[in-house]
């Protein structure tokens, strides 16, 4: 919950503010101005911040609908840049951001309240209505109604949140995948092959992938992970945070551990990778061509030019990547089905 607030006239000027010391002396006219029961102000306020233009764009009367009924001070984006900025400009005043749209969506959010510095006190929902989907699936929301039920009776669970240089990721960071691959990736493709959409449609584009000379330093973990480094030429490094990458579409990471899923996919120009099999078969458990590690951090050299980085899908371009974990750090709520750990079931 956030700290208590009230809300005050200073010199004629009606606003919401902290009660502060430091406020006071300054204050001139100081008149408490909130009604009965309010005192707290909008102290658990509800904010959705709705991106009209994700998936198939048919979620936006259903969302804004149900939202309101719920609610919601429903505010649709309307350029890139506007999810950040609301969910930095709502989060002082919210106790509950809800994103809807697909995971870059969530990412903006994310970042929005970090910037504000209200991860503490802020709970993050997530409507899913993107093209994949992908976070939302790994934390056990099936869609648009179901995420509403889920905000009403669901639990809440601190996750861990990536770091990629300053920026943060929630899902995953894949390197390798070039802004153009991303753009001109098919959402049914997308929709139906997860990651490996992007690798396809990249080679259809290209033809060919120009490797990437890589150095990968993995720390050592309380796992009892030693740090380990990798050097050698990649097609793609694919760092997961809430998602393994496996020839499945969609693979829920332990997201409550405190590591990242370090997948390195080792040059293999010379696999024919156009059919859906082939690609499937890439990041199989028996490929010979992967290389997986799973530690707290670690940091991406390039042995050549800049990477370009996809940040549960927003572009980042960087020469030298440290990734880190912040264990527990965002409050979310998921669904009845969400296991903090995939692998032994535990709720
Ligand atoms: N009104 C808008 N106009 C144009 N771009 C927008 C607008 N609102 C948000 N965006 C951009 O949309 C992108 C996010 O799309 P999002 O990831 O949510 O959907 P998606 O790609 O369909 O789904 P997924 O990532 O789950 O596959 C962000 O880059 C964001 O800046």
């Amino acid at each position: 919950m956030k700290e208590p607030r009230v809300c005050v006239q200073i010199d004629g000027i009606h606003g919401n503010a902290y009660a502060s010391e430091a406020l006071l002396p300054s204050a001139g006219v100081f008149q408490i101005m909130c009604p009965e029961g309010t005192a707290g102000g909008r102290v658990d306020g509800r904010v959705l911040i709705l991106n009209p233009v994700s998936g198939s764009q048919s979620h936006v009367d259903t969302v804004v609908e149900l939202g309101t009924e719920h609610d919601f001070d429903v505010r649709k984006t309307e350029k890139r840049g506007d999810a950040k900025r609301f969910a930095r400009d709502a989060a002082p005043d919210a106790g509950l951001i809800a994103a809807g749209g697909g995971d870059g969506t969530v990412n903006k959010v994310v970042n929005g309240i970090a910037a504000a510095n209200e991860l503490e006190t802020t709970t993050v929902a997530v409507v899913p209505a993107g093209t994949g989907n992908n976070f939302a699936t790994n934390i056990g929301i099936q869609g648009i109604n179901h995420a509403f039920r889920v905000i009403e009776e669901g639990r809440r669970r601190w996750i861990d949140l990536g770091t990629a240089n300053d920026q943060i990721f929630v899902n995953s960071c894949v390197g390798g995948i070039t802004a153009e691959a991303s753009s001109k990736t098919e959402s049914e493709s997308k929709a139906n092959l997860g990651v490996l959409a992007y690798v396809k449609s990249m080679l259809a584009t290209m033809g060919s992938f120009d490797s990437l000379p890589l150095q990968v330093e993995t720390a050592s973990g309380s796992n009892g992970n030693r740090s380990q480094a990798w050097d050698g030429r990649a097609m793609f490094v694919l760092i997961g945070n809430c998602r393994r990458f496996t020839g499945a579409r969609t693979a829920q990471a332990n997201v409550e551990d405190g590591l990242l899923e370090v997948t390195i996919v080792e040059d293999a120009a010379a696999m024919n990778l156009l059919s859906d099999a082939a690609l499937q078969r890439l990041l199989g458990r028996d490929s010979n061509y992967v290389v997986r590690r799973r530690a707290p951090s670690l940091v991406i050299e390039s042995n050549r030019d800049a990477i370009t980085y996809s940040l549960d899908g927003e572009i980042l371009e960087a020469h030298s990547l440290r990734l880190e974990t912040v264990p527990r750090t965002l409050q979310i709520a998921v669904g009845e089905n969400y296991q903090s750990d995939p692998d032994t079931g535990i709720f």
